[in-house]
């Protein structure tokens, strides 16, 4: 038996397999699947015979990360949740309003290339009490579905983006 506390030299190629677990260990500590909700808030608008389906879309703050990027209102579930709570009081701590929340439309995973991964659902919202306000974003719009791929919005929701604007989803 070896005395304790004396150095056991390692191979380089041990060394390099212990660096690369470690590694692996880190990324699954600190970057866990994050179960994120939206909110796809729908109202039409009329311009003479028209009718154009408007949604609510925000931009994320220059300080943030993916700074200036478009989104959904909404974010993580918290432990003990449901999936409509969460977003319920997540509309509420962005927009101050109180939402009905309806039937979910789509669900994403995506892999963010920083290694965080999400899974994010998205519910239609067709009323709300309140008076709309934004709270916490850099800027709040409704924009007509077709209009939508002028905005620049994050990876993970560009296919849904795409579906919304091609009329594929609602
Ligand atoms: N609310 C919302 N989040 C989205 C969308 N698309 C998308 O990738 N996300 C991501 C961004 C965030 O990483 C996460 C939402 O978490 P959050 O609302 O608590 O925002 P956050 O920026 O504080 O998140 P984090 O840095 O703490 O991870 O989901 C979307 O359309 N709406």
């Amino acid at each position: 038996m070896k005395p304790l506390g004396q150095t056991v030299r390692l191979t380089g190629k041990v060394k390099e397999t212990i660096r690369k677990l470690d590694h692996r260990a880190d990324q699954e500590i600190a970057r866990p699947l994050r179960l994120v909700v939206a909110a796809l808030m729908l109202r039409n608008s009329s311009s003479g015979d028209a009718q154009t389906i408007e949604v609510l879309i925000c931009q994320r703050k220059p300080n943030e990360p993916m700074s200036l990027k478009w989104e959904f209102p909404g974010g993580k579930i918290e432990p003990g949740e449901t999936a409509e709570e969460a977003l319920a009081r997540e509309l509420n701590e962005e927009l101050g309003i109180d939402a009905v929340i309806g039937r979910r439309v789509a669900q994403v995973h995506h892999k963010y290339r920083n290694g965080g991964a999400i899974d994010l659902q998205f519910f239609v919202v067709n009323e709300f009490q309140g008076t709309l306000e934004n709270k916490i974003f850099n800027d709040v719009r409704w924009s007509p579905l077709v209009a939508l791929p002028e905005y620049d919005f994050l990876a993970a929701d560009l296919g849904l983006v795409r579906d919304l604007a091609d009329g594929r989803l609602l």
